[in-house]
Parts: C-alpha cells; structure tokens; sequence
C-alpha cells in the first residue's frame, strides 16, 4: 500500500480527527494543512524554511509542471522530490481544476479537455490517462484522480452529467496509474452544492478502493455556511479508515470548521498568496502592513506569535520592505503566515487530543475576531 492511515482518535466533542499518514517519504500528522508549490516551489520560501515551521506535506500543481518544465524533464531529474530538494511527502493535483480555472479552456469532451496553455497559448489535451502520466513522472506520494470541479453555482443537471463523467474518469484514471504501490491515487468526491447528487457521486467513488478521497467541489464561491453544511452530510459517509481531504481550503475559520466536521487535509495557496501583498494572519486578525499606521509600529507583526520573523523585524520594517519593493517583504510574510496556520493546525491537533476543540474555537474565534 502506498500509503497508511492510522486513526488516532476522534474528539468527543465533534466529528474531528487526530491521525496519521504513513507515507514512502514519511509521516503525515492531521489534521494537516498543506502548503502550496505550484511550480515546484512554495513562493518565498526554502525547503529549509519550510522544514523550520514544520511543514511536513507540500503540493505541487502537474498543469504548471506539464507546460513549464514539462513532466518528462522533471522525471529525468530523478522526479519532482529530488527535483526541488523536498525530501518529505509531496501531494500533486491532477490539473483538472487550474485548466478550469487558468487555462483557457477550449472545450470539454468524453475523452478530456483542450485548452490553451496560459503562458503561450500553445494548445493541449488532458485527459485522465495523461493527467496519471505526469503525476506518474512527477512521483509525488497522493497523487489525485482528473476530475471536473462542477462551477458554482451551477444547476443539478450539469451537475450530475459532470459527476458521472469524473467517475468514469476516475475508473480510466486507476487503469492508467503505473505505480499504486508507491503513489497513492486518491479519487474525488463531486456532486455540487446538491445533497441526493453528493451522494451519489460518494457512492459511486467509494465503489472504488482507493488510499484516501477528496471532497472537491467546494471552495469555489459558495457561502461558507453552504460549504460546511455539504460536509456535514457528506463526511459521516466517508470511510474512517482513510485520508479526508478538502480541497482548495483555506482560511483559518473554515480549517477549525472543516476539522470539525471529520477533514483530515487542507491546501490553499491563501497563505503565501496574501503574504506576498503583505497581509499577515495574527492572533489578533488580520494586519495589513502596508497601512500608513503601522509606519513607526516597532512591535512584531504578531506580538503572541515566536517565528523567526516576529522573533526578527518590526511592523515599520517590514512595512518600510514592502514599500521599497524589497523581495525580503514577501518572505518575511509568507515565512509567518504559514507557520501560523501550520501551529494553527498543531493547536488543533493538542485540542483533540484533550477533547476541547470546541472550546478552542470559541476561544481562537474571539481573540481572531471571528463570530460563531
Ligand atoms: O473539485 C476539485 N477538484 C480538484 N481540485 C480542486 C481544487 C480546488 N481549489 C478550490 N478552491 C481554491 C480557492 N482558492 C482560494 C484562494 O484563492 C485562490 C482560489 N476548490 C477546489 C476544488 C477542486
């Protein structure tokens, strides 16, 4: 198996999780949140940093690496691991989603999608056996099945047609995949905003025995109240013995609520994204340093947070980096905003662990100045 999950224990006070992920590069503590590395590197950052705030999964995205290096090159440099210095557990999507929402997409068929590729408008064709290809060459541990992110919102015919076809997609995907022993396929569970329709696509997923499976479909402009209430007839229906997966989140609210709801696995790329324009995520809300107020602000951008750059610089500095146009600006915030959500998640996992993770969120909730 190429990968093992092993259930710690479920809170008492909800449906979360405490776990473990056993993988060929190691293990994976969740509930867990994934940075993001789409083309080969997480933005800013050094796979030496990443290891100091304890990142222990990163994901890389196969649409940026199949046009730009191009899978077969990343595969002669011995894969994507060796490829970028990452020696820990690496997930990759299957492209599907960015040609969705980056590429433009000249028409979807039985077979896959044709796009144009947004770098150079070159055309190209994924399709479920090209998508396993290149997640093949690229050799990262999860690898995930080329499904159709359903738009939102979008209407229950459409978005049964595209349920279906991603689980015919899915069964071409497991067909093509080359190496189940070491990368571990995991499928997507579609079906909108629609509760007859995710159940039906959950069964129809499931009918496949896979390493782990996603929730997909969400994050994608819906309400969050709509996103957790999907999951909460969604996730009881999912095996406890394996990963959980939801894709494409995100902020520190709905990584508390989608824990608490049974998930297991999160990425955004909102982190590192809202890092580089100089928006921090502290204890205390959100601070963004570029305000004339925080010109002669010598206290750290997070006063309760001990990261290198909170241990380091001062808001005026950090903010006197961004209006310089500095490149240390992006990685002083992208250094802190993801160890913040990385010690988020290992709050979140002791909170399980002492059955209070309720209480925990009323009490991040206030001090984040989040409301319940
Ligand atoms: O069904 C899916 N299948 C395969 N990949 C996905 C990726 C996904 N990513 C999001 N949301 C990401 C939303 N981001 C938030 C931050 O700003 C960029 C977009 N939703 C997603 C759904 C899917």
């Amino acid at each position: 198996m190429a990968i093992k999950y092993e259930l710690i224990k479920v809170c008492k006070q909800s449906g979360a999780r405490l776990g473990k992920i056993h993988t060929p590069h190691g293990v994976i503590e969740t509930p867990i949140f994934m940075p993001v590395g789409t083309q080969a590197t997480v933005k800013a950052m050094t796979p030496e940093e990443l290891k100091k705030i304890e990142a222990q999964i990163i994901l890389s995205n196969t649409y940026h690496l199949y046009l730009r290096p191009g899978h077969k090159l990343v595969e002669k440099a011995g894969g994507l691991h060796k490829f970028m210095n990452w020696d820990k557990p690496i997930l990759t999507d299957s492209g599907g989603f960015q040609v969705f929402s980056l590429g433009d997409l000249r028409k979807i068929s039985e077979e896959g999608v044709e796009f144009r590729s947004h770098i150079d408008g070159s055309k190209h064709f994924l399709s479920p056996e090209k998508a396993i290809e290149i997640e093949n060459s690229l050799g990262a541990d999860i690898i995930m099945a080329f499904d159709e992110c359903a738009p939102y919102p979008a209407d229950r015919q459409y978005v049964k047609n595209s349920l279906e076809r991603t689980t015919r997609w899915l069964k071409r995907c497991i067909d093509a995949h080359k190496y189940p022993e070491r990368q571990a396929l995991f499928g997507i569970i579609q079906g909108g905003m629609y509760k007859d329709l995710r159940h039906q696509s959950l069964n129809e997923i499931l009918s496949f025995d896979l390493p782990g499976y996603a929730v997909g479909g969400l994050s994608v402009g819906e309400p969050k109240d709509l996103m957790y209430e999907v999951l909460e007839y969604t996730t009881p229906l999912m095996p406890k013995d394996k990963p959980r997966y939801l894709m494409g989140v995100g902020s520190p609210d709905c990584l508390i609520e989608g824990v608490i709801r049974g998930i297991d696995m999160f990425d955004c790329v909102h982190p590192t994204r809202i890092g580089r324009n100089g928006t921090a995520m502290t204890s205390i809300g959100r601070v963004v340093i570029k305000n004339a107020k925080y010109a002669e602000d010598f206290m750290p951008l997070d006063p309760n947070c001990d990261c290198y750059t909170c241990k380091s610089y001062s808001r005026a500095y950090i903010r006197h980096l961004f209006k310089a146009g500095e490149i240390l600006a992006s990685r002083l915030v992208t250094y802190h905003n993801l160890h913040f959500l990385l010690n988020l998640m290992k709050e979140i996992r002791q909170a399980i662990m002492e059955d209070r993770l309720l209480d925990y969120r009323r009490e991040f909730f206030q001090k984040y100045g989040y409301t319940l």
